[in-house]
């Protein structure tokens, strides 16, 4: 038998707010016996948020956040493999992680591993892993794409060795099933995993060998030649990066995104963003998912607290349809906090706070009418 000396490399993917961060976490808390991860990390849009919200590792994060990884940067990714490569003896890196964007296809991502020599030698790509949001798939599948425009979402499913279909308490076992079907029709193959906060055993995710490139070939003959040109993403969808100075005013933020999340979460795919919360020293993260939206803080183990002296400000990603920048950004500045303003209604809101579970069950409610 010959041994595979080379790295392997998993693909994390899977819709925008299905719980990717939320697995890289996991592995690079939980890894047990895995040696050094390295992980590569492709955000959506211009703005990044994601380098605050994986815990603070020792490992290698790596970012790329000046285009899409399945197109644009596919370039920028062969260059840090090559890099992390040649570094990789005097680093030990044993395992490569890449999560992708949301709205990434994952096929050219894969043929990057069969296509560059260098990156050939030096690496073996192990699975692609998709993650899938049980509560919000199903919209994502049936979104209607102009002409020419893939649908990213099925094709996360169709391509994926494994299918971690997370975040099963926000559905009923009905809908699950539903969603399991759905799954099952695109994609026969996969193994599939259900679990909460993508917490499906790491054996089941990583070191399995699972991608093979006479499947895809069998299935895709094109695999290998396509340049990724053929991919095309839905324009309409669009994301809208703000950063402010300064401090926000918890109330007045927590109303605004409460309300804006519930007028427009149909359209709101994703929202995200590292606050700085007058009268804390701790630093707020902002997650949003369609109507679904919580606060944490470094106090809950998110992120790092501000430094004594650091300069305070606010990043904020909202990625959707029919986004308007200027809005946002009136928006955002109107919960900024005024010199001398008492901020005393701001503080004491350091909890979890998931404030639009039933708004959200009332969206799923009227998807599972239209399902039957
Ligand atoms: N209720 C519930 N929430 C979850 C679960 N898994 C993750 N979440 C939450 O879903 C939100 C999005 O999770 P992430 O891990 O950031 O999702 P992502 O796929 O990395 O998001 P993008 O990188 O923006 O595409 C966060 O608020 C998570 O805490 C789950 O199983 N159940």
């Amino acid at each position: 038998m010959v041994l595979d000396k080379r790295i392997p490399v998993t693909v994390i993917t899977g819709f925008l707010g299905s719980g990717k961060t939320t697995l890289v976490n996991r592995i690079l808390k939980e890894k047990h016996g895995l040696g050094k991860v390295a992980v590569i990390e492709n955000e959506f849009g211009e703005v990044g948020v994601d380098d605050g919200l994986l815990m603070n590792a020792k490992e290698e994060i790596l970012e790329m956040n000046n285009g899409c990884i399945c197109c644009t940067v596919r370039g920028d990714l062969i260059k840090i493999l090559r890099r992390l490569s040649k570094r990789a003896d005097a680093r030990g890196i044993d395992l490569v992680l890449i999560e992708t964007t949301g709205l990434a296809d994952p096929a050219p991502v894969a043929q990057t591993f069969f296509v560059d020599d260098e990156v050939q030698a030096s690496y073996r790509l192990d699975a692609i892993l998709t993650v899938a949001d049980a509560a919000h798939l199903l919209q994502h599948l049936d979104d209607v794409k102009p002409e020419g425009v893939e649908n990213e979402a099925v094709e996360q499913i169709a391509f994926a060795d494994v299918v971690l279909l997370n975040k099963i308490d926000l559905v009923s076992s009905e809908q699950r099933d539903e969603v399991v079907r759905r799954i099952r029709a695109i994609n026969a193959t996969a193994a599939l995993h259900s679990c909460v906060r993508s917490a499906a055993p790491l054996e089941a995710l990583l070191g399995l060998g699972a991608f093979s490139l006479e499947r895809v070939m069998a299935e895709e003959p094109g695999f290998l030649q396509s340049d990724g040109a053929e991919h095309v993403h839905d324009s309409s969808v669009t994301s809208v990066g703000l950063q402010l100075r300064g401090d926000l005013h918890m109330g007045r933020l927590n109303a605004w995104l409460s309300g804006l999340l519930r007028e427009r979460g149909a359209d709101l795919f994703r929202s995200k963003g590292l606050l700085s919360i007058a009268g804390s020293d701790d630093r707020y993260v902002f997650q949003g998912v369609h109507m679904l939206m919580g606060f944490a803080s470094s106090a809950d183990g998110v992120g790092r607290p501000w430094a004594p002296g650091e300069p305070r400000a606010s990043r904020l990603v909202f990625i959707g349809r029919s986004l308007d920048r200027s809005e946002l950004e009136a928006g955002l500045r109107a919960c900024l906090v005024g010199e001398g303003e008492d901020v005393a209604e701001g503080e004491g809101e350091e909890e979890e706070v998931e404030v639009e579970v039933e708004a959200e069950a009332e969206a799923g409610a009227e998807r599972e009418g239209q399902d039957k």
